[in-house]
């Protein structure tokens, strides 16, 4: 049986989609690393296997280009409803669809379901949530130590970790530096995605990323709806504001309960079959 997977990005963050129900090649986390490999496999920033059916919802597994599982992923969960309508499996404009970090729900704003706002579920800046480590508290404007400097860190959950740090100048540079650190540092027992923010007025902010498990990436949607969720808790902008990323823009909108939605775009690249023999190898690992 051939294995065949599908290249998508939303904003230059880019994922294969492995789809179980087409495919008998077993994922784990070595021959999820290997796909994602730059040199030795496909290059991706992670992998979205699925649609599991369930019995109400469909669900999605979020692999890592390090082989760890993701519980959410913003740019993942809009490729992967894109995928879904592809690929015949829904018809509705509107659904909602499981992720390991909560419930999402999908919402096509045009014909080819290029265009999307998902809810993303509810922020959370409560330590036990996110998590950090230490009593429990909404981790709000905290010096951490990352390296030899302090930095004031607002952490927040979106179903996965993050941790943002509002600067007056950003640059990748400076997040490869800083989120190489922080990724693992000791305040995050599940490490921790880290963008650093800058509010350019009161609807627009820049951030630069760098994903837990993935490094730095041009685009990040969990990442996006933080940042957004810990400038209008810092009282710098509002609760709608468009995200400028290196790959493109995501409009965020926060509601008065913190439930959070992401609007943007996302390109179909191409459909890949993979060679008898990197299939052997990848079954074997
Ligand atoms: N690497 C992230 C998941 C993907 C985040 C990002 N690609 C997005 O679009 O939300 C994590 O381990 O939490």
């Amino acid at each position: 049986m051939k294995t065949v997977v599908e290249r998508y990005h939303g904003l230059g963050n880019d994922y294969l989609v492995f789809d179980p129900n087409k495919n008998d090649l077993k994922l784990n986390r070595e021959n999820a690393a290997m796909l994602c490999n730059r040199n030795l496999g496909l290059g991706s920033d992670g992998i979205l296997e699925g649609p599991f059916i369930g019995e109400k919802h469909m669900s999605l597994k979020i692999w890592n280009p390090d082989g760890s599982i993701a519980e959410k992923s913003g740019n993942g969960v809009r490729i992967f409803a894109k995928y879904l309508k592809d690929a015949g499996y829904v018809q509705k404009k509107k659904y909602h669809l499981q992720t390991d970090g909560g419930m999402v729900e999908i919402a096509y704003l045009n014909e080819d379901g290029s265009r999307l706002r998902i809810s993303m579920g509810k922020l959370s800046f409560w330590s036990d949530e996110i998590p950090v480590a230490g009593e429990r508290r909404e981790v709000i404007n905290e010096d951490m130590v990352f390296g030899n400097m302090f930095y004031p860190a607002t952490c927040v959950s979106v179903g996965n970790p993050h941790c943002v740090i509002p600067m007056d100048e950003i640059s990748e540079e400076l997040v490869r530096r800083l989120g190489s650190v922080s990724e693992t540092a000791r305040y995050f027992p599940e490490r921790v995605n880290t963008e650093i923010m800058k509010v350019i007025d009161n609807s627009n902010i820049a951030i630069e990323t760098f994903e837990r498990g993935a490094g730095y990436t041009m685009a990040n949607g969990t990442g996006a709806c933080a940042a957004a969720g810990v400038a209008y808790k810092l009282g710098l902008t509002g609760n709608k504001v468009i995200v400028h990323m290196p790959g493109g823009d995501l409009q965020v909108e926060i509601d008065d309960d913190w439930e959070t939605y992401m609007t943007g775009d996302v390109f179909y690249v191409a459909k890949i079959s993979l060679s008898s023999e990197f299939t052997e190898k990848l079954r074997a690992l």
